[in-house]
């Protein structure tokens, strides 16, 4: 089949030849078509030469950011076991996990070195600190690990993190590992080159620097039964642990195609990110259409309403691009820098912050896969959602599946099944008359109500919670005994229903907001772009120094001296994701403590033009 390459997929094809393989770096802007091209490819080699690696077993690797980015390659790939694509961290999984002595070994010896950091920087602190005592708890958690660590059978690893007891791995120790035995373990660089003699690595820029390093040294050693290729873009590095000035000295035999044509935003668009970027000039294609940029800027210190004006900027581009379609929230992508300010702009906050806040990884909670979460996003959700729609089939289909009134043994048991199945009734209705008495109930009213009517089963996490007697509550009020899962629990379950259904919509992408971060790789006609530090809670980024209404910190300019990144480094490249991901009309809303000086500055920075910026007041 003829895939038409392009000159620069032909010079990536080429490099992956099985005989005499070559190793290629493809760094290039925003829409020049990098994942386009490593696709293309892939599937002229899938008719051409993976039958060869068939007949060895062997298969390409493939590594992506996301699993969203893994699903879609495997879809356009026709789900062929030759490609093996994957995330990083079950790329590495899958590369180590046969290695269950070397396994416990190390995490025998990183639990260690781990807990004397812990003891010395306790012997340094403040004793009775709330630092000190969260050390503790740490300190005592990991030498239970360590005591238990020979009764471990085998370690096992989920990349949804729903794995759990002392053999579970977490993802940085899958990754730490990882680059350790590759470094270390000549065998394993062996092992790696004879399975996958291609590995693909797609964003990165955003792979962590340690395997990087570590697949680097692997390509220098085994450069003529190897190819290593690269796809990414610097400018679009977002996560401090990916590799800085990745690609600078490579050896001469690396190929480097280069790509400049950006296929994805318009001509308007291009000018804005060639602007903040300031190296490597992109050019659109001559029949791109020309496209829509503003600037909205708004006084954070005025009594502002943000969902107010946020849908006045949607109105006011609706005119200025002439598209209607801005007017619908549903067809623009809104993007703010972190899921905090997504859900508060999309009203789950009260649901949200508190499990968020509980753990420092989120992505059981982005992901849906926390515990607890499943029962609401597919159990209690949908059997309201049923009852509202009056669909009473789809009702007990999920009644059949999950309820413990309806399940077999009991169905069995008791003396008569009809008269099982008008009890399920009756506690259906009796669990449906809650919304009779508010069209919003609170969560915890909700569960309390499911279980005491046994209609679903409550999962473990929660339990302690519905299952709280009167005593128990009095004991909670004196201040005791607080679980820091419990208690977000607590708090998450005051909200209400509708915050719940919000969160589910979010996790499942179907919602119009997304974060700066978590957009790599996708594209929108429509792009939303907020710039407000008022609401960001991390210090990794500053939109306010970038914009210039406030001056560089001197560690910026400590670190600007010494050719260091400062935030006004990081915060450029997340504006440039940003704004990159527009494919029709792009409006940036920025909220700031000094409205002038960002107009001046977006103007000299030749950013917007006059005419292009709005100021909106409150
Ligand atoms: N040669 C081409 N002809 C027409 N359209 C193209 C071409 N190359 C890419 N595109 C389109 O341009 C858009 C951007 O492509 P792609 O996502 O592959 O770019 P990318 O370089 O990976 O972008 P980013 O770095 O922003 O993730 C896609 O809609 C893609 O279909």
């Amino acid at each position: 089949m003829d895939h038409d390459l392009s000159e620069v997929d032909q010079e990536i094809y080429s490099c992956l030849n099985l005989n005499s393989p070559q190793s290629f770096f493809l760094f290039a802007g925003a829409g020049t078509g990098k994942t386009r091209s490593l696709v293309t490819v892939l599937k002229t080699f899938q008719d051409e030469k993976a039958q060869q690696l068939r007949y060895t077993g062997q298969k390409v690797g493939i590594i992506t950011f996301t699993n969203a980015a893994s699903d879609e390659i495997k879809r356009r790939l026709g789900f062929d076991s030759t490609f093996f694509v994957s995330t990083i961290h079950s790329f590495s999984w899958e590369l180590i996990k046969s290695y269950q002595n070397d396994i416990k070994e190390w995490v025998r010896i990183n639990t260690k070195k781990e807990i004397e950091e812990l003891e010395e920087k306790e012997r340094r602190g403040r004793p009775g600190s709330k630092a000190s005592r969260d050390r503790k708890r740490k300190i005592s958690s990991k030498s239970q690990r360590l005591s238990n660590i020979d009764n471990i059978i085998s370690f096992n690893y989920s990349p949804t993190g729903i794995n759990s007891g002392y053999g579970a791995l977490n993802h940085a120790e899958v990754i730490k590992m990882t680059s350790d035995f590759l470094i270390n373990k000549p065998l394993l660089q062996k092992i790696m080159i004879k399975r996958f003699p291609i590995l693909l690595i797609d964003e990165s820029q955003d792979t962590k620097e340690s395997l990087i390093d570590a697949f680097f040294e692997v390509e220098n050693k085994y450069n003529s039964e190897f190819s290593l290729g690269l796809f990414g873009d610097t400018m679009q590095r977002i996560y401090m642990d990916g590799k800085p000035n990745l690609g600078e000295g490579l050896p001469d035999r690396w190929a480097k195609p280069q790509k400049k044509i950006n296929y994805r935003c318009p001509k308007r668009v291009i000018k804005l990110t060639n602007k903040i970027r300031g190296d490597q000039p992109q050019k659109a294609p001559e029949k791109a259409d020309e496209g829509t940029i503003r600037l909205f800027i708004i006084d954070s210190d005025k009594d502002i309403n943000k969902s107010d004006i946020e849908s006045r900027v949607r109105s006011k581009m609706g005119e200025e691009s002439k598209d209607k379609l801005w007017e619908s929230s549903n067809n623009v992508k809104v993007l703010t820098l972190e899921h905090h300010m997504a859900a508060s702009r999309s009203g789950f906050i009260n649901f949200f912050a508190p499990l968020y806040n509980m753990s420092s990884d989120s992505t059981p909670l982005l992901d849906g896969t926390m515990r607890g979460i499943p029962f609401l996003t597919n159990q209690l959700i949908p059997l309201v959602n049923f009852l509202r729609n009056e669909d009473d089939f789809s009702a007990t289909r999920l009644m059949k599946r999950f309820s413990p009134l309806l399940e077999p043994d009991r169905l069995e048991q008791s003396e008569s099944a009809i008269k099982q199945i008008e009890k399920a009734k009756e506690a259906i209705n009796e669990f449906y008359s809650l919304w009779e008495e508010s069209s919003d109930p609170k969560l915890i009213d909700i569960l309390l109500t499911i279980y005491e009517l046994n209609l679903l089963a409550i999962p473990e996490v929660l339990k302690p919670i519905v299952q709280r007697t009167s005593e128990d509550l009095e004991v909670e009020e004196e201040g005791k005994l607080r679980d820091s899962v419990i208690e977000a629990w607590d708090s998450a379950l005051e909200s209400s229903l509708s915050e719940a259904v919000k969160y589910a919509e979010y996790i499942s992408d179907e919602s119009n907001f997304d974060t700066h971060q978590g957009i790599k790789g996708l594209e929108f006609p429509r792009v939303l772009v907020i710039l407000d530090d008022e609401e960001s809670r991390g210090f990794l980024f500053n939109y306010e120094k970038l914009l210039g209404a406030k001056e560089p910190s001197t560690t910026d300019k400590r670190n600007e001296k010494n050719g260091k990144e400062t935030t006004i480094d990081r915060t450029k490249r997340l504006f440039y994701v940003t704004c990159s991901r527009a494919e029709e009309s792009l409006a940036v809303v920025a909220y700031t403590q000094n409205v002038e000086k960002v107009k001046n500055h977006a103007i000299s920075q030749d950013w917007f033009s006059e005419n292009e910026i709005i100021i909106l007041d409150s």
